[in-house]
C-alpha cells in the first residue's frame, strides 16, 4: 500500500519492518498481514466463544440440512411417483417445509450471533485505536492529515467488520459443505462426481487470476475514495477562503476530476466482474452438461435413477456456491488486509514523547520554569532553538517578542511538553519535565491562544471543560471575570445555548472571552497566552484585556505577542530572533538599549519617534 504515511517512515509500520523489497518480500508481508489480522481479530473475539460456537453450530447444521431437500426430491421422483405412494406426499411436503423453516431459524441465529461478535470486536478495535490516537504526541499530528486519520478510524475499521461478521465463518462452513457434499457424491456415483469436479480446477484457476486484478482494482477505488474525501475535508472546512477568492467553480472542477477518477475506478471493477461472472457461469453449465449427458447415459443403461440425477444437479449447485463465495471472500480478505495495515500503522506508532514508568506526579507548583542550554528542532535539518537559556520567575509575567518564525510558540510548546528538546533540560520548580507525569503538569497549565477551539455542546459545557464538575456559581463567576457573562445572558437560552453549527454563532471576541473563562475556571498556576488579542476590534480588545488582566494576576505567565502595546507592563520582555535570545529586560530598559526591541517598537509606533503617545 503506497500511502503517504508509509513514505513518512513510521518506525513501527509494516513498510519499516519489511522494507519496500521485491515481490517475494511483498508476498511475505501480505501473508503475515493476513495471519496477524486473523490473530488480532480472534483476540478481540476472545471471551465470546459461546456466541461463536452457536454461530458455527448453526452454520454446520444448515450445511447438513442442505442435503435433505435434494434427497426428498430424489425419493419423490424415484419412489413416490412410480409406486403411487399418495400417503407419502404430505410427508414430503412437511419434510421440505420443515427443512426450510429450520434453515431460516439457523440462518437467523447465526447472523445475529456473528453480527454481535463482529460488532463487539469492531467496537473494541475502534476504541483502542481512538485511545491510541489520543496518546500520540503532537509531532504525529504534524505529520498526518486529519482526513486520513478519520478514514482509518471509520471506514478502515468498518472494512474489518465484514471480515469478522461474514468472512471468518463463511470459509469454515464453505469448506465443510464442500467436503461433505463431494464425499457423499463420490459415494453415490464416483464417475459422475469426478466428471463434475473436473470443472473445479478451471474455476479455481479463473478465480485466482481474477482475484489479483480485483485486488489492484479495489485499491484504486479505495485510493480514489480517499482522494475525494480529502478534497471534501479541505474544501468544506475552508469554504470561507474559497468564497473569498471566488474559486467555487475552480474547486467544483477539481472535485469533478477526483469524482471522475473514482467513477472510472468503479467502472473498471464492474467490468472485471462482468467478465468474471459469465466465465464462472459457463463453467457451471459445463459441469451441468456433464451431469446431464453422462447421467442420462447412465440412466439409459440402467445404472442410475432419474431422481438421482435431479439430486445430483441440486448438489452441483450447492457445491458451486462455496466457489462463488470463495472469490467474494478473497476480495473481502484483500480489502480487509489493506485496511488492517492502515490501522496497524497507527497502532504500532509509538509516541516520541513518552512518560517514564515511575513518572513523578507534580505537586502544586510555584511556576519556576528554567530552560537550560536547550536545543530543539521539529525536523532534524532545521534548528529552531539553539543554546536557549531562560528562567521564568514564579508569579511574574514574561513576554516573548520577536519576528515571525523566531520560535516564540515553540517555547510554549516545550513548556507543555508537546515535544521534547533534543539538547538541554527544562525544569518546573526543579523537576525535569521528562521525569514528571504530563497530566499533572498540564492540569496546572492554562493556554489561551488565538486559535480558539470550542466543542459542540452548550456554552456551559465549553466553560466547564476547564474544570469538569464545576458548579453553576463557579462557571458564572469565571464568565463574569472573563467579561463573558453579559453576552451569554443575552442569548435566549443563556448558558444552555448550543454552540456550533446548529447553535449560536459567536464573534471572534466572544469566543476569546469564553476561552478565557475556561482558563479562569481551571485556575492554573501557569498561563500561556499566545497572541490572544490579535485581529480584534478596539471594543473587544478592551474587554479582553480586562479579562486577561484578571486571569494573569498571581500566576506565572508566558505571553507571546506581536503587538507590543499588549505587553509593555510585563515584568520581563525577552526578544527572540532565530531561536536565540537577543535582548531581555523591562519595556523601559529595552527601549534604552536602542537595539532590536527599539526597532520593533519604532516600527509599530512610528508616532512615538515624533514624540507622540503609543496607540
Ligand atoms: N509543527 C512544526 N513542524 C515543523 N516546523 C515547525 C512547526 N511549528 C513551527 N515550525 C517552524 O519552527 C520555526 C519557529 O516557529 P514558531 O511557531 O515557534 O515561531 P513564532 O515565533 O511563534 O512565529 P509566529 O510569530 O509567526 O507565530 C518556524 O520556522 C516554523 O516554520
Amino acid at each position: 500500500m503506497e500511502s503517504g504515511w508509509a513514505r513518512e517512515g513510521f518506525p513501527g509500520g509494516p513498510r519499516g519492518r519489511f522494507g519496500a523489497g521485491d515481490d517475494g518480500g511483498k508476498r511475505k508481508l501480505k501473508d503475515r498481514t493476513v495471519r496477524n489480522m486473523y490473530k488480532r481479530m480472534f483476540f478481540h473475539v476472545k471471551g465470546r466463544w459461546g456466541l461463536m460456537l452457536l454461530a458455527l453450530a448453526c452454520l454446520i447444521s444448515n450445511s447438513l440440512l442442505e442435503f435433505v431437500i435434494p434427497q426428498l426430491t430424489r425419493y419423490t421422483i424415484d419412489d413416490v411417483i412410480p409406486g403411487k405412494l399418495f400417503g407419502a406426499l404430505p410427508w414430503v411436503a412437511a419434510g421440505v417445509l420443515g427443512t426450510a423453516v429450520l434453515l431460516g431459524v439457523f440462518g437467523y441465529l447465526s447472523s445475529i450471533a456473528l453480527a454481535s461478535v463482529g460488532q463487539r470486536a469492531i467496537f473494541d478495535l475502534r476504541n483502542e485505536l481512538y485511545r491510541h490516537l489520543q496518546s500520540l504526541d503532537m509531532a504525529f499530528y504534524d505529520r498526518n492529515r486529519t482526513g486520513d486519520l478519520m478514514s482509518r478510524v471509520t471506514s478502515d475499521v468498518g472494512m474489518l467488520q465484514q471480515l469478522v461478521s461474514a468472512g471468518m465463518m463463511q470459509i469454515a462452513t464453505d469448506l465443510f459443505t464442500f467436503t461433505a457434499i463431494a464425499l457423499y457424491m463420490l459415494y453415490v456415483d464416483w464417475q459422475l462426481t469426478l466428471l463434475m469436479l473436473a470443472t473445479f480446477p478451471l474455476m479455481l484457476f479463473t478465480t485466482r487470476k481474477f482475484s489479483k486484478r480485483f485486488r489492484t482494482s479495489f485499491k484504486t477505488v479505495q485510493q480514489s475514495v480517499a482522494e475525494v474525501s480529502n478534497h471534501l475535508q479541505d474544501t468544506l472546512s475552508g469554504i470561507r477562503v474559497i468564497k473569498s477568492f471566488a474559486n467555487e467553480d475552480y474547486e467544483s472542477e477539481r472535485f469533478a476530476e477526483r469524482s471522475e477518477t473514482n467513477m472510472k475506478a468503479n467502472l473498471r471493477t464492474v467490468r472485471l466482474r462482468a467478465i468474471y461472472e459469465p466465465i464462472i457461469d459457463m463453467l457451471n453449465y459445463l459441469g451441468m452438461v456433464a451431469v446431464l449427458v453422462f447421467g442420462a447415459w447412465q440412466v439409459m443403461r440402467g445404472h442410475l435413477t432419474v431422481g438421482a440425477i435431479v439430486a445430483f444437479l441440486a448438489y452441483l449447485r450447492l457445491l458451486q456456491n462455496p466457489i462463488r463465495h470463495f472469490s467474494r471472500i478473497l476480495n473481502t480478505i484483500q480489502q480487509s488486509a489493506a485496511a488492517y495495515e492502515r490501522i496497524m500503522e497507527v497502532l504500532e506508532t509509538k509516541p516520541e514523547v513518552t512518560e517514564k514508568e515511575d513518572a513523578v506526579r507534580l505537586p502544586p507548583i510555584g511556576g519556576h520554569i528554567v530552560f537550560k542550554d536547550v536545543g530543539f528542532s521539529y525536523r532534524s535539518d532545521v534548528p529552531v532553538l539553539r543554546d536557549f537559556n531562560l528562567e521564568f520567575t514564579p508569579g511574574k509575567v514574561t513576554a516573548l517578542v520577536g519576528p515571525s518564525g523566531a520560535g516564540k510558540s515553540t517555547v510554549a510548546h516545550l513548556i507543555a511538553r508537546f515535544y521534547d528538546p533534543q539538547q538541554g533540560t527544562i525544569t518546573v520548580d526543579g523537576f525535569p519535565l521528562k521525569d514528571i507525569s504530563a497530566k499533572s503538569l498540564r492540569e496546572q497549565m492554562g493556554v489561551v491562544s488565538q486559535e480558539i477551539v470550542l466543542f459542540n455542546g452548550t456554552v456551559r459545557d465549553n466553560i466547564m471543560y476547564g474544570k469538569p464538575g464545576a458548579t453553576d456559581e463557579e462557571i458564572i463567576a469565571a464568565a463574569k471575570a472573563a467579561n463573558a457573562h453579559s453576552f451569554i445572558s443575552s442569548f435566549p437560552k443563556g448558558y444552555d445555548s448550543e454552540i456550533g453549527e446548529r447553535g449560536v454563532k459567536l464573534s471572534g471576541g466572544q469566543k476569546q472571552r469564553l476561552s478565557i473563562a475556561r482558563a479562569i475556571l481551571k485556575n492554573p498556576r501557569l498561563i500561556v497566552l499566545d497572541e490572544a488579542t490579535a485581529s480584534l476590534d478596539t471594543e473587544s480588545e478592551h474587554l479582553i484585556q480586562e479579562a486577561l488582566a484578571r486571569l494573569l494576576v498571581g500566576r506565572t505567565c508566558l505571553v507571546i505577542a506581536h503587538r507590543l502595546s499588549t505587553i509593555q507592563s510585563a515584568d520581563r520582555i525577552v526578544v527572540l530572533d532565530q531561536g536565540t535570545i537577543v535582548e531581555s529586560g523591562t519595556h523601559e530598559e529595552l527601549l534604552h538599549l536602542n537595539g532590536k526591541y527599539r526597532r520593533l517598537y519604532d516600527m509599530q509606533f512610528p508616532q512615538e519617534q515624533a514624540g507622540g503617545e503609543p496607540a
